[in-house]
């Protein structure tokens, strides 16, 4: 159970590393303690980079229909958090993303720690900016940015934790995250995408997939509570932990119409909560850092080899502040003002 007890270890610790300036820190330690009498939401289950609360609170396996939205939302994991969204974008709608990313012209993807690529394979990019910085649109990629627009808000809607947008005065609001632009992706047969954390800040990824393949695999899916050597790795020993796991048993392999022979060369062991059926136009929703600000290795993931042309629409969700050296103190005042 998390206690009083642990919030004061942590809140001790904190600013007894933090190099923030004494007084500001002593006269915080003073608020935080003020706090911890007077609320029942402790440091430790407050999580603002996680789902928000009326997700993080839907047990696994249990359905929440949005009343905003006909698409009900299913946990298929607790730790690390991932849920399934029944068809999020309609068949005209993605139509017109793959329409103008071809337009666009994609490109052979790269990561940004290497440009020859060994960690994917057959795979090509195109970004979309919702808001059309640039200005200059034909009528496709017109029509793409407001699919682009109606899909990063209504991710936020449902899946960015409400303490991260804060009204700072009257009207005026502060957000503690930003959206990326939409990327598409397109993997021609053969291609892959190897095991890795989405990094980078991206604490909430948003994948749309757009032609009914599937092929993402998470290998830690559903570990529950109970720790596991993931919990102490290093990136490198995360992916090595990660291909020992068993596909169809281990985890959770979202499948498309490719069907989960595609996957697997047997069938001994297979586990029915191990493979989700997905269909053009479904999405997955999850979660890639702890409450502490630090990468969790558990959100590590693939993306299969595919068997066939693959088409997924991706909105990365990043905090900066909430997932620095510093999240920790700035987690804390969140909780403070909320
Ligand atoms: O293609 C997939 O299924 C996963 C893609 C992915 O993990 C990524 O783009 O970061
Ligand atoms: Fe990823």
């Amino acid at each position: 159970m998390k206690s009083r007890k642990s919030f004061l270890l942590h809140a001790t610790t904190c600013s007894r590393v933090a190099a923030f300036p004494t007084s500001r820190a002593a006269r915080r330690a003073h608020r935080l303690s003020n706090l911890l009498l007077s609320t029942s939401t402790s440091i430790d289950s407050f999580n603002p980079i996680g789902p928000p609360s009326i997700l993080s609170e839907l047990p696994v396996g249990e359905i929440f229909s949005p009343p905003s939205l006909h698409n009900p939302i299913t946990r298929l994991s607790q730790s690390p958090d991932l849920f399934y969204i029944k068809n999020f974008v309609s068949q005209v709608n993605r139509d017109v993303l793959i329409s103008a990313a071809c337009n666009q012209g994609m490109k052979a993807a790269g990561t940004r720690k290497s440009e020859s690529n060994t960690i994917r394979r057959n795979s090509y990019l195109a970004w979309i900016d919702p808001y059309n910085i640039m200005g200059e649109h034909d009528e496709t990629s017109g029509q793409a940015l407001d699919v682009a627009r109606e899909m990063v808000l209504q991710s936020q809607e449902l899946f960015v934790h409400e303490a991260m947008h804060k009204v700072i005065q009257e009207g005026g609001r502060m957000e503690y995250f930003f959206a990326e632009d939409v990327q598409i992706a397109k993997y021609d047969e053969g291609g892959r995408f190897d095991y890795h954390h989405d990094g980078y800040s991206r604490y909430l990824t948003v994948l749309v997939y757009l032609n009914g393949v599937g092929g993402t695999y998470f290998p830690f899916a559903n570990l529950g509570e109970v720790s596991h050597e993931i919990d102490i790795a290093t990136e490198e020993n995360a992916v090595d932990l990660a291909r020992k796991r068993q596909i169809g048993k281990d985890g959770i392999l979202l499948v498309g119409k490719e069907g989960v022979h595609s996957y697997l060369s047997s069938w001994d062991g297979l586990s029915s909560n191990s493979v989700i059926e997905v269909e053009a136009g479904d999405a997955i929703a999850f979660y890639s850092y702890k409450p502490t600000g630090e990468k969790d290795w558990r959100a590590v993931h693939c993306s299969l080899t595919v068997p066939e042309e693959k088409w997924i629409a991706t909105c990365w969700f990043r905090s900066d502040a909430l997932t620095g050296p510093f999240s920790y103190l700035k987690k804390s005042a969140l909780l403070e003002n909320s």
